[in-house]
C-alpha cells in the first residue's frame, strides 16, 4: 500500500512517520491529522510526500492504511463518527484500546490490526507486535524492523505490558548518575559513564546465542560487586513487587 495516514501526530506518530520517510527508497504518500499542528507542520516541510489534512476524515479517505496514536483518553474525540471504508485497513497503536472497543467507536467493516511500534521505528529498528496478523500490516512493520504477530489479544496485552517498563528504565539509570554526582563525581562524566555502561548492555543483548540468565552469569564475578547489588537490592521481594505491579498493568489493558 502507497498511502498511510496517522491521526494522533505525537511522539511515536512522529516516529512512525520519520521511520517510513527517512529511509533509502521512494517512501509512501502520508497523510496526517491536523491535531499536534507543530509536529505535523514541521514533518510536512521536512519530507516531501507528507501532507496534513484539514480534518482526521480526510486522512481516513485519502489513506490505505490509517494509523491510530492519539492518547486512549482522546479517542472518542478523536474518532467519533469517523467513517472508515471497508477497503482501508485501521492499525491501532492506542495501549489498553481493544479492537472490539475500536469497532464499536467507528462501526467500520474495515480490517482493525493492533500494533505496539515502539520509540525505535524512528531508525526502521523496532521489532512490532501486532494482533491479528494482517499480510499487508505485517509487511509495512517489516519494513519498520520487523513485525511479530501474536496469537491472541491476551497475549498483545502481556508484550504491551512489558513496554510499560522503559521509561523505568531510563529513571534507574538517572539515578545511578545523581548518585554518582552526590559523591563528588562530575555529573556530566558520570552520566557518561553510565550512558556507556548500558550501551554495552544493549550491545551484548544482540548476542541471542546467550540466555538472559547466561548474559547476567557471565558478567558478574563470583562473590563480587554485581553479585552483591543483584542479590541484596534487586532481591525475591523485589522481582515480587515489579511482577505485581505488571499484574496490575496487566489486568487494566485486559
Ligand atoms: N510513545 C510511545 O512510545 C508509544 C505510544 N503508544 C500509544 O500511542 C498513543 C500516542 O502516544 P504518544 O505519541 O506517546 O502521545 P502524544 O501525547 O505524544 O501524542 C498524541 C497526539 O494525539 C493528538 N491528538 C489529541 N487529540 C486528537 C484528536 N482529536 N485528533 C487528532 N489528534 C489528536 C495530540 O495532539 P495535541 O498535542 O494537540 O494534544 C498529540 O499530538 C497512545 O495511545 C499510546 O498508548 C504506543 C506505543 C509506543
Ligand atoms: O507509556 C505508554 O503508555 C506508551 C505505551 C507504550 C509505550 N509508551
Amino acid at each position: 500500500m502507497n498511502s498511510i495516514g496517522v491521526i494522533g501526530v505525537g511522539e511515536i506518530g512522529r516516529a512512525l512517520v520519520e521511520g517510513l520517510c527517512g529511509g533509502p527508497g521512494e517512501s509512501p504518500e502520508v497523510f496526517l491529522s491536523p491535531r499536534g499542528a507543530r509536529t505535523a507542520a514541521e514533518l510536512a516541510a521536512r519530507f516531501e510526500r507528507v501532507r496534513v489534512c484539514a480534518d482526521n476524515q480526510e486522512v481516513a479517505d485519502r489513506a490505505e492504511i490509517v494509523l491510530v496514536a492519539v492518547r486512549r483518553a482522546d479517542r472518542h474525540e478523536a474518532l467519533r463518527g469517523l467513517r472508515v471504508g471497508e477497503g482501508k485497513v485501521v492499525v491501532n497503536v492506542m495501549a489498553g484500546v481493544g479492537n472490539d472497543d475500536l469497532r464499536t467507536l467507528l462501526g467500520t467493516t474495515a480490517p482493525l490490526v493492533r500494533a505496539i511500534p515502539l520509540p525505535t521505528v524512528r531508525e526502521r529498528a523496532s521489532v512490532t507486535v501486532t494482533y491479528p496478523a494482517h499480510p499487508v500490516v505485517d509487511a509495512f512493520f517489516d519494513g519498520l524492523g520487523g513485525s511479530l504477530p501474536v496469537a491472541d489479544e491476551a497475549a498483545f496485552n502481556v508484550f504491551s505490558a512489558l513496554t510499560g517498563t522503559l521509561t523505568t528504565h531510563y529513571s534507574y539509570l538517572a539515578t545511578l548518575t545523581s548518585w554518582a554526582a552526590g559523591r563528588g563525581v562530575p555529573g556530566e562524566d558520570a552520566e557518561r559513564y553510565v550512558r556507556g555502561l548500558f550501551q554495552g548492555v544493549g550491545r551484548s543483548l544482540g548476542d541471542e546465542s546467550r540466555s538472559l540468565g547466561r548474559l547476567a552469569a557471565d558478567h558478574e564475578t563470583p562473590k563480587g560487586n554485581n553479585e552483591r547489588v543483584r542479590t541484596t537490592w534487586f532481591d525475591d521481594a523485589n522481582a515480587r513487587a515489579l511482577g505485581a505491579v505488571l499484574d496490575g498493568l496487566l489486568a487494566d489493558l485486559g
